[in-house]
């Protein structure tokens, strides 16, 4: 299988696929319906998408299908629902169905445990956004100067954790919802701090509420933070090859490490689990990850190098050296 097809100009890394393979470019959608979440946060995300597509493609037009999930729906325990996928499973049934032609995701949303749908496939990883957690709190307080007994309004067991081990004096209160019913929350003093991703913030335009914006060192986050990709129908090639154009190679490669430590350590929805690849300015990519209990007085910890490991191998030998300090037996204790 030739990956260069002849008479080819030299390949721009931008429209290198999600699948890796070159090709001539095939005739793009008249119409490409993307469908995506209702939240705010996702239709910023859906406006980002029709933008860089219509940049890359002048002559197409997009509509927009938007959809409510469980996740949106259902505001207590996500682990009572089917917990993973609960904010996918409403979108990639619309793509499988016909009815849109390209899902948009937070690929932190995806489940890495199992393959996608089957009849899917990832087109593109969008470069990535801030990766960070940030702390939200009325009065501009950092995370260290919060009071004892401060009420911080989470419901992510990596964040609860995390938060536990440096920080016993705060509070964790579970809240869920969108990130603008959360800061809604906040203001009617259900919690007296919050903890989203500055990516999420960023995109709904409340950047302005961040107190402080949290190091990885502080809180590791999750896998596949401040990503987004686009999903399409398996034998859509003309579309999967239009939205390839919009995929950032170093972001590609982060998201598979980061997916592929996940799909082997076969977390829960209650796990605490958090990695962070990075394509350094030598092009040199990292993956660092942490398991944790529940109440963060256990963490695993690993960092590797890839050196000439691919970003998938990478993902994996980072598991396995979880796996092999107790990851295991560290999931499978928690109740789920
Ligand atoms: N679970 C909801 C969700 N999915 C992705 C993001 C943030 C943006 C991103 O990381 O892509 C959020 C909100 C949050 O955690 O504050």
């Amino acid at each position: 299988m030739g990956e260069l097809t002849s008479g080819a100009t030299t390949p721009c890394p931008r429209h290198r696929g999600a699948t890796g393979v070159y090709r001539d470019a095939m005739a793009v959608p008249e119409l490409i319906r993307i469908v995506s979440r209702d939240s705010p946060m996702a239709l910023a995300q859906v406006k980002r998408v029709r933008a860089e597509l219509t940049a890359a493609h002048p002559g197409v037009r997009t509509e927009v299908v938007p959809v409510r999930t469980t996740g949106d729906k259902w505001l207590g325990d996500l682990s009572q629902v089917e917990g993973k996928g609960a904010f996918t499973k409403e979108v990639d049934a619309a793509l499988l169905a016909g009815e849109a032609d390209l899902a948009v995701h937070c690929v932190k949303d995806v489940p890495a445990d199992r393959p996608l749908p089957a009849g899917t496939v990832f087109a593109a990883f969008l470069e990535r956004d801030d990766v960070r957690d940030a702390l939200v709190h009325p009065e501009g307080l950092t995370l260290d100067e919060l009071p004892p007994g401060t009420r911080v309004g989470t419901s992510s067991v990596r964040r609860v954790a995390q938060l536990a081990a440096t920080h016993s004096q705060l509070r964790c209160v579970p809240l869920r919802g969108n990130a603008n019913r959360r800061l809604a929350k906040l203001a009617e003093g259900e919690v007296d701090a919050l903890l989203l991703a500055a990516a999420g913030l960023e995109r709904i335009g409340r950047s302005d509420v961040i107190s402080e914006v949290l190091s990885p060192d502080v809180m590791l986050p999750p896998v596949g933070a401040g990503v987004l990709a686009l999903q399409c129908r398996e034998g859509d090639t003309g579309l999967i090859e239009a939205a390839a154009v919009l995929n950032h190679p170093d972001t590609h490669r982060e998201t598979t490490a980061e997916r592929m430590l996940l799909h082997v350590l076969q977390g829960h929805c209650n796990s605490p689990i958090a990695g962070l690849a990075r394509v350094d300015r030598s092009g040199e990519l990292s993956l660092r990850a942490c398991v944790f209990t529940p109440d963060g007085k256990t963490r695993l910890n690993a960092h590797e190098w890839a050196g000439r490991l691919d970003p998938a191998t990478l993902g994996t030998s980072v598991a396995v050296a979880l796996l092999r300090q107790g990851a295991r037996e560290v999931i499978d204790g928690i109740p789920h």
